[in-house]
């Protein structure tokens, strides 16, 4: 293990926010608690409007009214530097710049700490080497980012997140293009990280399994949150993304896991197109 000190995990809230874009309202009227130190899942379904919701809460995107606070301080009120020490925001898709090692592609994530003089810091060469290490990149440090797999960039960008050292993590679907054992490793890691994690996922079983709190995103508003329990009730699926739900009980765990109706096992073959 690469000793590296803890971070202080920062809470969000928000109150209202709205997005339009080319007048359309995206978001409207999102109200959001995100206690410190908690995990939470943002889900729903294609274009209810997760990512644009995320990048309104650091700071990133069109502009958006209403209020975001990170801990007790008003998000417009900070600086980009100051925002980037308190949270790290991993988008769906990130450009990587191509002619760059892994290691230096990682340690991108240190620049809001970073003075011209300081650069290359004992420090900052610690928490880029702990990033690598726990999403298991360390054996690649050294290779060029284009040679990576769309599973390896996409561990390579979350290292970048974590080197950023903020008590706030932000993911938009960390867990694409990941396999399943690297899925559960990286939402087993972010639990064990003692920072608040806010992320939009899909996969609503690993949702219900890793978060403490879910907010449901429909056409741009929350139309449940809760424990997954209460938020993902067969009722709000149905109506949220139109399918028919089961929950499961796994005896062994305790644990209840969610199967869907296969409306495609309905279709007789051939006449898929009919
Ligand atoms: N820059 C933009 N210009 C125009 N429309 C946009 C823009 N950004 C987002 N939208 C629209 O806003 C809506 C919400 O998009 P958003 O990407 O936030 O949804 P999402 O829930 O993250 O979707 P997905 O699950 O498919 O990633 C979509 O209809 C999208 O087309």
């Amino acid at each position: 293990m690469i000793p590296v000190a803890p971070v202080a995990p920062v809470s969000l809230s928000a109150a209202d926010v709205r997005v339009r874009i080319d007048g359309r309202a995206i978001i409207d009227g999102v109200d959001m608690q995100v206690d410190a130190g908690s995990v939470v899942g943002l889900v729903g379904p294609n274009g209810s409007g997760k990512s644009t919701l995320l990048r309104a809460l650091v700071g990133l995107g069109p502009r958006h009214q209403g209020s975001v606070h990170l801990g007790d301080l008003a998000l417009e009120s900070l600086s980009a530097r100051r925002r980037a020490r308190l949270v790290a925001f991993v988008a769906q898709e990130e450009e990587m710049p191509s002619d760059l090692l892994v290691h230096e592609y990682v340690a991108l994530g240190r620049l809001p700490h970073a003075r011209p003089w300081s650069m290359g810091r004992a420090r900052d060469d610690r928490a880029v080497d702990k990033a690598l290490d726990a999403v298991g990149m360390a054996a690649l440090a050294h290779s060029p980012v284009d040679n990576l797999s769309g599973g390896e960039r996409r561990r390579v960008v979350l290292a970048r997140g974590l080197a950023q050292d903020c008590g706030l993590v932000v993911l938009d679907e960390p867990t694409n293009h990941l396999d399943i054992r690297h899925q559960l490793e990286l939402l087993g890691l972010l639990r064990r990280q003692g920072r608040t994690i806010l992320m939009a996922m899909h996969d609503l079983n690993l949702a219900a399994a890793v978060c403490d709190r879910v907010y449901v995103l429909h056409e741009g508003k929350v139309l449940a949150h809760g424990a997954p329990e209460v938020a993902l009730s067969v009722e709000v699926l149905a109506e949220v993304f139109g399918v028919q739900a089961f929950r499961l009980e796994n005896v062994a765990t305790g644990r209840t896991h969610l199967v869907f109706e296969d409306t495609l096992a309905r279709v007789p073959r051939g006449e898929e197109t009919k």
